[in-house]
């Protein structure tokens, strides 16, 4: 089938009559109309690539895999650098790289082989990140001794919504970074996250052995190191674990077939298995059963790859999960301040290197600045650098200075390192003033009671995990279908599903019984929720008296506010436990004056007629106040949860 590009004439104009069907992205076999406009953006998109081309050549602009080799992202390439370097000018080529949810957040090792991506689509090329939903429930044996440790479904789940979630932020503070540095984003620019459970889920083991099993020799993967080392030092190997390179093999050759990828990265204990994913990809393609899919080799087709050096500590331990020495990118795990911290001890024998690995300065800038570093170390000015763009491209700029402000204050009282710090419970979830972007969003997880999760509507939930300001927006987010719940949707209503842990997909909630919300508990505990694009909540359901142990409240809880203390303090007057004073006190702290129509106490004396006369004030008070939440509660349930009301009426919008 003919590609979009082989319309295109020579001149990079589209040909009209050669109008084809199958568009950029789009499946094998999947046909989908091709617009003129895309076709001419396509054409220009070439044209321009090849001018770039000429640029490079004629040495008016670098090329990118130099810049990469100059800033050390280079360790070993699986193609020569000749061979990269010839088809990376040609075409635009599209790489990716993997990465096993098998924590609950990326650490700082990720990044290394995330920035040569991050350079990529900056310079123009397709950038792809890959998150392992199905790899990891086997996990890579590469330099292990041990079996890893099975995930739990709901493990599984959040580790794999918190780290698509932080790619996502990655993503787009590499948007404003680009902006920053003046990369001019252009039409072709192309990056993407993807899962590969989406392949394997319905992927025939019979398809992967036909296609390339029956070509995969056993004795070069038999000969491999890590294989030799963990069968003869550690606990064996089974099966799955050796075929692990099999299966990111065929990711490779999936990802060429949806998105053209033909270039993978990773840290350099990847190498073993980009080169057999190499063999993997090429065994593929050359045996198409389809002979009308059949390609002959090209540059176009050829995979290539290369590795990052490995991020180490200072024993020289390659950072990450494994040994327990990871520095994370989840603000909750490593504090943005304790980041920066981490990032200003780094010493100066290494802080140009990590100049040139962890930021997007050009590299006469790290010149100047390890000018001015070497005139006055003590100022750290390089690693507060190092520090300052790390912190921006993870979690945005806003916390970068805020993180910087706070360690120069540190130091400033004596050069201490950085304390953990321990919020205000629940402190982080505040609802943001502002629209919520991924650098803003509050926490992710947190942890509330079953009887709020499974006998209550959907608004109070929302409401409950302070998605919504209140019960009413809660119900108006759900209806608007601004609210998601990870899972699946129910087709008729009431067979929805808690997701597949290895694949986050969302169902509008749309209109809601209060025994819905318990099919999508995942693994019986879980709960994830969306509002709008970026606000989400991983929320734990654990028992009331749990909950109850754990000192927390959530907006909307029964008995929590104000209306259960001032109750307390009612019995409290009552029994002669306390003054009228404190009383009016202890009124006035729990209750602003402005808040509280009808509870205004006349200045009064200290008798036993005043104290009556503000018992019944407050008792008076407290009725009102009971009636207007059964109101409300009412309100609530009887337009949304009140099955007799919602059967009755299917013609309701967002009944389904
Ligand atoms: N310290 C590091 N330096 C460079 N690259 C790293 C580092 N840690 C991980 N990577 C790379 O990140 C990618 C994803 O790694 P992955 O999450 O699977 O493993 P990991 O964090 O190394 O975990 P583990 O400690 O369990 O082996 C791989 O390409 C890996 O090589
Ligand atoms: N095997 C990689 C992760 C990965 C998974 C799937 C891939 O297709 C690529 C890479 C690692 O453990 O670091």
């Amino acid at each position: 089938m003919a590609s979009p590009m082989a319309v295109l004439s020579r001149r990079g104009t589209v040909c009209r009559g050669c109008l084809p069907t199958l568009a950029r992205g789009a499946a094998p076999g999947q046909r989908r109309s091709v617009s003129m406009k895309f076709l001419q953006k396509t054409a220009d998109a070439e044209a321009a690539w090849e001018e770039n081309s000429m640029l490079i050549r004629a040495g008016e602009k670098p090329h990118l895999f130099d810049i990469l080799e100059e800033r050390g992202f280079v360790h070993q390439t699986a193609g020569s650098p000749e061979l990269i370097r010839k088809i990376m000018l040609k075409h635009r080529v599209s790489a990716y790289v993997g990465i096993d949810p098998s924590a609950a957040s990326l650490h700082i090792g990720h990044l290394l082989p995330l920035m040569p991506i991050f350079w990529m689509y900056m310079h123009g090329y397709g950038a792809h990140t890959l998150i392992g939903g199905s790899t990891v429930k086997i996990g890579d044996p590469t330099d292990r001794l041990k079996d890893r440790e099975a995930i739990k479904g709901e493990v599984l789940a959040i580790n794999l919504t918190k780290i698509h979630f932080q790619l996502k932020k990655l993503w787009d503070n590499v948007e404003i970074m680009a902006r920053r540095f003046g990369y001019q984003k252009e039409w072709a620019w192309r990056r993407g996250l993807i899962n590969n459970n989406v392949w394997w889920n319905s992927t025939p083991f019979l398809e992967v052995l036909r296609r390339v099993g029956k070509s995969t020799r056993v004795g070069p993967m038999l000969s491999r190191e890590t294989v030799r080392r963990k069968m003869e030092e550690g606990d064996g190997m089974s099966f799955a674990e050796f075929a692990y390179p099999i299966m990111q093999g065929w990711d490779w050759w999936m990802l060429y077939n949806r998105l053209k990828v033909q270039m993978q990265i990773g840290g350099s204990d990847q190498y073993g298995n980009i080169i057999a994913g190499i063999d993997i990809f090429n065994t593929a393609r050359d045996n198409e059963p389809d002979p009308s899919k059949a390609e002959t080799l090209t540059l176009k087709n050829t995979p290539i790859g290369f590795t990052v050096p490995l991020l180490t500590d200072s024993s020289g331990v390659k950072f990450g999960k494994t040994a327990g020495n990871a520095v994370w990118l989840d603000q909750y795990m490593t504090y943005t301040h304790d980041l920066y911290g981490y990032l200003v001890r780094r010493p100066d024998s290494e802080v140009e290197r990590l100049l040139k690995l962890f930021t997007f300065l050009p590299l006469p800038d790290i010149e100047e600045i390890m000018v001015q570093q070497r005139e006055d170390p003590s100022k750290r000015v390089a690693q507060h650098r190092l520090a300052s763009e790390v912190v921006s491209l993870v979690h945005g700029s806003a916390a970068a200075q805020e993180a910087e402000q706070r360690n120069r204050m540190m130091s400033g009282q004596g050069g201490v390192t950085i304390a953990m710090e321990n919020k205000e419970p629940d402190s982080e979830y505040d609802m943001p003033p502002h629209q919520t972007t991924l650098n803003t969003a509050p926490r992710i997880d947190m942890t509330l009671p079953k009887s709020l999760i499974l006998g209550k509507s959907i608004g109070r939930i929302m409401y409950g995990a302070k998605l919504a300001s209140s019960i009413k927006e809660g119900h108006r987010l759900a209806t608007q279908q601004a609210a998601y719940i990870a899972g699946m949707p129910g087709r008729p209503v009431g067979l929805g599903q808690p997701m597949d842990p290895a694949q986050l997909t969302w169902t509008p909630i749309k209109i809601w019984l209060p025994e819905e919300t318990q099919k999508y508990l995942i693994g019986g505990k879980i709960l994830i929720l969306r509002r709008g694009k970026h606000n989400v909540r991983i929320i734990k359901v654990v028992s009331d008296e749990e909950y109850k142990a754990s000192g927390k409240t959530y907006p909307g809880q029964p008995y929590a506010g104000r209306l259960r203390r001032l109750r307390e303090t009612l019995k409290l007057m009552k029994d002669g436990e306390i003054t009228i004073e404190d009383a009016r006190q202890v009124v006035d702290h729990i209750m602003p004056i402005q808040s509280r129509p009808g509870l205004n106490f006349p200045a009064m004396g200290r008798g036993a007629g005043e104290l009556t006369a503000l018992q019944t004030q407050i008792e008076a008070f407290l009725e009102q106040a009971q009636t207007e939440e059964n109101n409300d509660e009412e309100d609530n349930e009887e337009d949304w949860d009140t099955p007799s009301r919602r059967l009755s009426d299917k013609s309701t919008s967002g009944w389904r």
